[in-house]
């Protein structure tokens, strides 16, 4: 491979959800096309340094608060380009279009400019995925409580995982789940066969670890998850074209007795230098935890016990 430009871009997301992107300006290679803006990281320059510097020409806004999110390389026909995308939280100043470029705030899943750069289809995928993805255990807790607090916030996404169901059993809580979160424009996510799955209000299947590997093809479903515990399974998913991915466990927890957790440091060391797919953190966390899983790049936090209580 012929040496890689290194390129930061950000992520602005306002208060509603909503965030930024800007067109390329004339005389640049992909001119009006859509994109995040950002640019190349000068060398010596630290990454986030990078961000607020090129945040800065291009708006002339001061980025004040963001955290790391996905990594892509992408082969362009100029160039090979390793973004690193930043969820940008807080920043002060008024926008300046500086390059004479046009900006558009965009609402997830509804997107109303175009064409995007094409490195960037993941980050549009995952800026559909919410922080918190809760995890279902009525094999634990019963399904009362759990369908009980759906109905009461019904949550953008959440993940079906019964172990122990049978196929009939889990239809059933299915149908359930979905009566209650797809009616609010949540998304509903069952870890299962593939097959088992035909015909059943889901919005997208979880492969375990070992269906992952198993797998020739991706599933024909919307949304694709993974479970992934080091690099094999994390290749593999890349390969696949998975959506998002869950890694851990990241604390203690009775899933996994017994397990030494990886602790943070060691979440973000099973990532190398960055992912591709957006990354939730699973294992002993709770919704206080967000900060520390922004920090160390994932998407957010997917909670089995902590969902429910
Ligand atoms: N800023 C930005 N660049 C992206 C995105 N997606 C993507 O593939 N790229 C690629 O990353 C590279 C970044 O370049 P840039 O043109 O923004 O760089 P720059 O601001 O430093 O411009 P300059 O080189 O004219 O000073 C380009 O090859 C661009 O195609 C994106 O969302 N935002
Ligand atoms: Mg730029």
């Amino acid at each position: 491979m012929s040496r890689v430009v290194e390129v930061v871009a950000g992520t602005l997301i306002d208060r509603d959800g909503r965030f930024l992107l800007g067109s390329r300006p004339e005389g640049k290679p992909y001119a009006g096309y859509w994109e995040f803006p950002g640019g190349k990281i000068e060398p010596g320059e630290a990454p986030f340094a990078a961000l607020k510097r090129e945040f800065h020409e291009e708006l002339g806004i001061d980025v004040e608060e963001a955290t790391p999110w996905l990594t892509k390389v992408h082969v362009y026909e100029h160039s090979t380009v390793r973004l690193r995308f930043y969820r940008v939280w807080r920043w002060m100043g008024e926008f300046e279009m500086r390059e004479g470029q046009t900006i558009a705030w965009q609402t997830p899943g509804e997107l109303t400019v175009g064409p995007m750069l094409p490195a960037n289809g993941a980050i549009l995928k995952a800026l559909e995925l919410p922080s918190l993805l809760p995890i279902t255990c009525a094999h634990e807790i019963g399904e009362e409580v759990i369908l009980k607090r759906l109905a009461e916030a019904p949550p953008a996404a959440v993940l079906v995982r019964e172990p122990g169901y049978t196929r009939e059993a889990l239809a059933r809580f299915v149908v359930e789940v979905a009566a209650r979160v797809r009616p609010a424009g949540g998304k509903v996510f069952v870890n299962a066969d593939p097959a088992w799955l035909a015909g059943l209000p889901v919005d997208g299947v979880h492969l375990s670890e070992a269906r992952l590997m198993a797998a020739d093809s991706r599933p024909d479903f919307a949304w694709v998850g993974a479970s992934i515990h080091g690099a094999e399974s994390k290749a593999k998913a890349e390969a696949l074209g998975v959506d998002y991915l869950l890694l851990g466990h990241v604390k203690a927890t009775p899933t996994h007795p017994g397990a030494a957790p990886l602790g943070w440091d060691g979440f973000e060391c099973r990532l190398a230098d960055g992912c591709p797919l957006p990354v939730y953190a699973l294992g002993g966390l709770a919704a206080a935890d967000l900060p520390d899983a922004f920090a160390h790049g994932a998407q957010g936090v997917a909670l089995m016990r902590g969902a429910w209580r």
